[in-house]
Parts: C-alpha cells; sequence; structure tokens
C-alpha cells in the first residue's frame, strides 16, 4: 500500500484552508442525556454520527476520544471505526485521542492498531504518552514515518495535576515537559512545511514562554471552552508559535447539540475566534 504525503503537509493544508480548528468528540454519558439519548450504544452512534456528519466537511481536524466508545465494548469501538472512516471520507484529518504509551514492544502493537493503513481504527495521528521514557514511543515514530501519519505526544498537559510531572527538573536543570519538546524538534528537524510529530501543550497553561515551543510540528491545544481557556489567550500562551497551533475544542462546541446547524454554528464561531485571535498574533 503506498504511504499517504507526510501527516504533517496534509495537516498544514487542511489548517490553511479550512482553518485549525480540532473539534472533539467526547460523548460524555451526560452529554448523551442532554441531547435526550439514552446512555448505550444507539445513542452512541446517533451522536457520534451527528456530530461527523455536522462539522467533518469543515473544520480540518477530529479528535474522537477513545474512551467514551471503549465504555460500550467491541460495539463501541464498531461505532469508532464508523465515525473515523466517515470523518476521514468527508476530508477531516483525525486525530485518535487514545493517549497510548507502554514498553517499545507493546507500543509497537499500539501503533499498529492505529496507525498501520489496514487497520479498522487507522487515524491520521494518535496521542502517545511519552511518560515511560520518549525513547519507548520509537516503534509509534517509526511507523508513524512509514505510514505518513503523526504522533502527538503529551508535553505540558492542560490539567493541573500534569506538573508534579512535566514541571519536575532534571539533573540537566531541564523541566520533563521541556525535555519532550526537544525530542520532537528532533524529530522533526528538517521537515517542511511542517513536521509530523506533535506537541499536546494546554491552552490552559499561561505564560509559556521559558519553553521553546519551536518544535516545527504542531502543537495540539486542548483546554478552550469547558476548562476555561479562550481563543483569545492563545497569542499570548503560545506567541511565536500560534501559527502551528491546533486548538481544540470539545463540550464547547458538544453542547450545543443536538441540532447539527447548532453544532455547526458553534464551531464556525470558534473557528472565526480563533481566526481573529491568531491574525492578531
Ligand atoms: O490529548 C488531549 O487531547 C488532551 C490533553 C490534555 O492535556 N488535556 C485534554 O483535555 N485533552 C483532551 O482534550 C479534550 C478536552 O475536552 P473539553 O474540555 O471538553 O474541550 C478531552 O478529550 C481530553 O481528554
Amino acid at each position: 500500500m503506498s504511504p499517504l504525503e507526510p501527516f504533517g503537509a496534509r495537516l498544514r493544508r487542511a489548517m490553511d484552508e479550512r482553518g485549525p480548528l480540532c473539534v472533539g468528540i467526547d460523548p460524555h454519558a451526560s452529554l448523551l442525556a442532554e441531547w435526550g439519548l439514552n446512555d448505550d450504544v444507539a445513542g452512541l452512534e446517533r451522536f457520534s454520527r451527528t456530530v461527523v456528519e455536522a462539522v467533518a466537511g469543515r473544520v480540518a481536524v477530529l479528535k474522537p476520544q477513545s474512551a467514551f466508545y471503549e465504555r460500550f465494548g467491541s460495539r463501541g469501538l464498531a461505532v469508532l471505526e464508523k465515525s473515523v472512516e466517515e470523518a476521514r471520507a468527508a476530508g477531516a484529518l483525525v486525530v485518535m485521542d487514545a493517549k497510548r504509551g507502554d514498553i517499545g514492544s507493546t507500543m509497537a502493537a499500539y501503533a499498529e492498531s492505529f496507525l498501520r493503513k489496514d487497520a479498522p481504527l487507522f487515524s491520521d495521528a494518535l496521542t502517545v504518552s511519552p511518560y515511560l521514557g520518549y525513547g519507548s514511543l520509537k516503534p509509534a515514530v517509526e511507523l508513524a514515518r512509514e505510514s505518513g501519519t503523526g504522533l502527538f505526544v503529551l508535553a505540558l498537559t492542560s490539567n493541573p495535576e500534569g506538573a508534579e510531572v512535566q514541571h519536575a527538573v532534571r539533573s540537566d536543570g531541564r523541566d520533563v515537559g521541556a525535555t519532550m519538546l526537544a525530542h520532537l524538534a528532533e524529530e522533526n528537524a528538517g521537515a517542511r512545511p511542517l513536521g509530523s510529530f506533535g506537541a499536546v501543550v494546554g491552552a490552559t497553561l499561561g505564560d509559556l514562554s521559558s519553553y521553546d515551543l519551536a518544535v516545527n510540528g504542531p502543537l495540539l491545544a486542548p483546554g478552550i471552552g469547558a476548562q476555561g481557556a479562550t481563543p483569545a489567550d492563545l497569542p499570548r500562551v503560545f506567541g511565536a508559535a500560534v501559527r502551528n497551533v491546533v486548538p481544540n475544542v470539545s463540550r464547547g462546541v458538544l453542547r450545543h447539540g443536538p441540532e447539527p446547524v447548532a453544532l455547526r454554528d458553534a464551531a464556525e464561531r470558534f473557528a472565526e475566534e480563533i481566526r481573529a485571535a491568531v491574525d492578531s498574533a
């Protein structure tokens, strides 16, 4: 099977054409209830399909959160497979949010589950955790290079608890989050127009000027909406790197459902605010 064009190049083009917004598909039980759906596989299927149909033809990226599908076992995963396929067919890139991380030999199997071209859950990129050591991600990096897919590595997460790990200072004086960013910069060296190995950096984190965010790769920025950050925060948080930021909004969009037009309008409002913020930087 022929490899895809590298994820970074495909993402750059999608961001330029559609704007950088990533809509997260997080079918929380509470959202299913708000939408008048049952907390069962049929409700999950309806929710997921509605979001995909409403926005996949417009936004650059959709990010399904695997946990909400895994809750329903194999039938939930079947819904996830279908949503990924439909989202990609509508022209959105899919970042599978599964936050995988394990020893290298197991990591290879996780990578094959999401990044091998003929895998049922094949996605354009995968979120991964480097906290078994960045080197443990090597099989995923290799497969991503081979298949034209990408990774988003948890570097500086949006949740307050992340600091105890990510701000821990190493013997060389650098903190753990900065070390992950440095690994990614190395991974993306020489890639044009954008590398395929991104960092997850929360939009909630305030001033990040002490970090070198110039990793020549995308920065997935969750935290806008339900976690309190706003599009207007992006230039202050990300500085010169703001043009490589892929801001994620999940509940902030999803709470406007179930009407597709209301979901679409909510996504469009965030997209506009993000565009204005990036242009002002
Ligand atoms: O990797 C992620 O996507 C992620 C990393 C992070 O640091 N913080 C974070 O919130 N996320 C995910 O981003 C989404 C945020 O959802 P909302 O808070 O509803 O917009 C959830 O799916 C989280 O699992």
